[in-house]
């Protein structure tokens, strides 16, 4: 069967610098899967060659079979992303925000009412759907993002750092959103973090990324297994790279990473 995604052999650089260096992915249809790594480690820029905002130079990547290159607009219409940056306006309403994204993804104008509210229901916002975003909490900008993004009935759903800077409630909240979509449509989820945790809960197939490479990939239960009887994926991360998760993704660029996160929500 085609896969949701397949990236063979690509590569991205920023002047000198190899950010994705021959990155492979295979992602089977209606898989969650979820690219893994600390800051920096590679996993945007694969994602926004994904979704063809990067261009891809070196390789092929393939969304449901169609080459990102190639097939730009088609790739397009089957994607629903969800990016790091703020995409919520807050002068505006929940539903006026969904309602943008359905203009913008050419969801027919005789459905658009439906599906706005579809995906606000779909994401627990239907209630809150006529108040200015600008009075959400951090978890429900995060879930009006995830509407905006559902609106158009995606194939593919890609979710940068869903959850960055959010309370435990929060992230397991727009978790259980995703789960429940997907468990309805069918839609394949690739999903970027850095909580180990996570993935390890909500992913059925990983791939562990760092400085540019994917180091190790499988279910979370085969990496752990790797390893031995009671190992954590931050110890798989551990034994892949010869680092501390923590140490990886620390430093400035980590503490500018939340910061950017938190004024985003705040
Ligand atoms: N526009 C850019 N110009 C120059 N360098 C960049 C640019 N975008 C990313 N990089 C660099 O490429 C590398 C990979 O960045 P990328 O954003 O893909 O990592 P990431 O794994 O998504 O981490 P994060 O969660 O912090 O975004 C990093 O070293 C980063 O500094």
């Amino acid at each position: 069967m085609t896969p949701a995604v397949r990236c063979i052999g690509i590569r991205h650089s920023f002047g000198e610098h190899l950010a994705v260096d021959d990155v492979d992915l295979d992602i089977a249809v209606g898989t969650v899967f979820g690219l893994l790594g600390p800051n920096g480690a590679g996993k945007t820029t694969t994602i926004r060659m994904i979704t063809t905002l990067l261009p891809v130079k070196t390789g092929t990547v393939e969304v449901f079979g169609l080459n990102v290159t190639r097939r730009k607009m088609a790739v397009r219409r089957l994607i629903g992303y969800v990016p790091q940056q703020l995409s919520a306006d807050s002068s505006l309403t929940g539903r006026e925000n969904v309602a943008l994204f359905a203009r913008l993804f050419d969801v027919p104008r005789k459905r658009r009412a439906e599906q706005v509210d579809a995906a606000l229901d779909a994401v627990g916002l239907l209630g809150d759907a006529g108040r200015p975003a600008s009075g959400y909490s951090g978890g429900m900008i995060r879930r009006l993002e995830l509407a905006q993004a559902l609106v158009s009935s995606p194939r593919l759903l890609i979710l940068d750092e869903p959850t960055i800077g959010l309370d435990p409630v929060a992230r397991s909240n727009v978790w259980e959103r995703i789960q429940a979509v997907r468990a309805e449509t069918g839609m394949t989820v690739l999903v970027t973090t850095h909580y180990m945790d996570e993935a390890e809960q909500y992913c059925e197939r990983i791939a562990l990324m760092h400085r540019g490479r994917i180091r190790a990939r499988g279910t979370p239960t085969e990496l752990q297994t790797r390893l031995g009887p009671g190992s954590t994926l931050d110890d798989v991360f551990r034994a892949m790279t010869g680092e501390e998760l923590e140490e990886a993704s620390g430093g400035m660029r980590n503490v500018r990473a939340t910061r950017r996160t938190a004024r985003r929500l705040g």
